[in-house]
């Protein structure tokens, strides 16, 4: 990956004594500023005080400023790392599949060519993913676009392994997609076509892990979805039927595995001869189901039987790792990332945060490339996460993120410091009030022991967020209110604390902001030129 790139020493050098630290506050964008705001309702001194600084501003972290089809998508940690680590807007996932689906380019590729063989060869289509229309990890009508071109090209036989999302959309809506999608397969058998959803789980408890935080959940997934093997239910909506009675307070994304059953068993085994296609256009949480199909000597847990499939992942899930070997759409191609750059002008850093962000600081920041850059001028840390649902422990790891931060700002060893604080997002997606202002209060604890820190180092640190989450935690609708788990479309702060305290920048103030500038913007704070292609800095230099 190590390419070309090289920085120019910006015109007018300053010179700065501690490192630049980047902090990416997860999920805290600026709300309304109400009752239902988790920052605003939070004792947060520190946020408070930065939000008052003069090298402050907000940017947009949703839609079109972060490369998804429309200002109606919310921001997510993908497109936003991407943009915070490329300094430029990439069409993303979302975008390049519905492209994709619409020229047919999808159906032309090598991959779905190989699946139409397997499938006019008796093989059985499987279809695992997300059934939502969060567009953060895949949206129903790509499934529903698949469906349609099987009809139309004779596949006979179909199984849809679904996952409930209840993150990125309500988190009791379940039923709003599987009804619909059990109408839709009754429409395709009436035309012909063997289609059935065959399995199904919480995202949070099946299938949908990351950054090898828990490989059971994948386990789980696998079991459900290829042995057949889970609580077994006449139909995927009778399953989330009997979960939402037998446990009122239990959420979609938590609900667990199942399996279809018919007279003879479970209707949808994955076999030898079959093709199985990931839905899924994001990477994260579609890599350890895709290593699991396609690694020899795969050792995460026992696969106990491992059939001859084609496996073909909706997009390349990692650049570097080439996960998965097929894909039905190509990947956003980003290359001269501001990690490039900075390792071809021998800038040391360190990239920190905790199991669930780390690959966000890392993967994600470099491009959806999961290895190192120059393992001589980087270094990247994961504090292993908790096993559980955050609400329970809110502070997550910030405690530990803030001491390792501290010790790297005091070492000296390193220019360039990135770090992701996960709790405003992660406790956010529970939509537990409380235990989101204990996230949110953690964090602006652990932020002001950092910037004590940067201070003391002579630093700058540059504070942001990916996009919202806390900043709403509930809608209102006639008097009665529901919990918002997912993202927000609200715009995100910037705010840079240069503790070199000679007032060297000013902002500049850019008619359209948003997270594509804060990497030219960290490349002046280096005291180096921004690549010329990059979005414009947030700042001007004024001495
Ligand atoms: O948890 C996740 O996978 C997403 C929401 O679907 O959140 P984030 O983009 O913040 O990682
Ligand atoms: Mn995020
Ligand atoms: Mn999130």
């Amino acid at each position: 990956m190590k390419g070309d790139y090289r920085l120019q020493p910006a015109v007018t050098s300053n010179t700065v004594d501690g490192p630049v630290v980047a902090v990416i506050l997860d999920g805290i964008g600026i709300g309304r500023g109400d009752a239902s705001d988790g920052i605003t309702v939070s004792y947060t001194p520190v946020i408070d005080a930065l939000l008052a600084e003069p090298l402050m501003t907000t940017l947009k972290a949703h839609g079109a400023a972060v490369g998804l089809p429309t200002d109606d998508d919310m921001g997510n940690s993908e497109v936003g790392h991407n943009a915070l680590g490329a300094g430029r807007i990439f069409a993303q996932g979302a975008k390049l599949v519905g492209r994709a689906i619409e020229s047919g380019d999808i159906f032309r590729s090598a991959a779905w060519r190989q699946i139409e063989e397997r499938c006019s060869s008796g093989g059985t289509l499987h279809l695992i993913g997300l059934v939502s229309d969060g567009n953060v990890h895949s949206h129903i009508n790509h499934l529903y676009a698949l469906l349609e071109h099987c009809r139309q090209t004779g596949i006979g036989r179909i199984r849809i392994h679904g996952l409930l999302d209840g993150r990125d959309v309500g988190q009791k809506s379940a039923l709003d997609y599987f009804v619909p999608l059990e109408q839709r397969c009754t429409e395709l058998q009436q035309a012909g076509c063997d289609c059935r959803i065959a399995s199904g789980g919480g995202r949070m408890v099946t299938t949908m892990d990351r950054y090898e935080a828990d490989w059971r959940i994948v386990e789980r997934g696998w079991q459900a979805h290829v042995l057949g093997e889970a609580r077994p239910f006449p139909s995927a909506v009778e399953a989330i039927e009997t979960y939402y009675r037998e446990d009122p307070s239990q959420t979609d994304q938590y609900l667990d595995s199942f399996v279809v059953t018919g007279d003879s068993g479970p209707i949808g085994t994955i076999q030898d001869g079959d093709a199985v296609v990931c839905f899924n256009f994001r990477g994260d949480r579609a890599i350890e189901l895709s290593r699991a199909f396609e690694e020899p000597d795969f050792s995460e847990f026992d696969r106990q039987r491992v059939p001859d499939v084609f496996y073909a992942g909706m997009m390349e899930y990692d650049g570097d790792a080439k996960i998965p070997s097929h894909f039905l759409v190509e990947p956003p191609v980003i290359h001269g990332t501001l990690g490039e750059y900075l390792c071809g002008s021998g800038v040391t850093s360190l990239a920190l945060s905790e199991t669930q962000k780390f690959g966000h600081v890392t993967y994600f920041w470099n491009g959806n490339k999961s290895g190192y850059i120059d393992r001589d001028l980087e270094r990247y840390v994961e504090i292993e996460s908790d096993r559980l649902a955050f609400d329970l422990r809110p502070w997550m790891k910030a405690a530990e993120i803030t001491e390792q931060a501290i010790d790297a700002v005091a070492s000296g060893r390193y220019r360039f410091i990135r770090l992701n604080y996960p709790n405003g997002d992660m406790v956010g997606h529970t939509g537990v009030e409380a235990a989101v202002r204990i996230a949110v209060e953690t964090v602006d604890l652990c932020l002001g022991r950092l910037l004590a820190a940067v201070e003391k180092a002579g630093g700058i640190a540059l504070i942001t967020a990916d996009h919202g989450n806390a900043d709403c935690m509930w809608t209102e609708k006639d008097g009665v209110r529901s919990p918002m788990v997912s993202h927000t479309r609200n715009p995100v702060p910037l705010v840079i604390k240069d503790y070199g305290g000679t007032k060297r920048f000013a902002m500049s103030n850019l008619e359209q902001q948003g997270l594509a500038n804060v990497a030219a913007t960290l490349c002046l704070l280096l005291g180096f030129e921004p690549p010329p292609d990059y979005e414009p800095p947030l700042i001007v230099q004024v001495s």
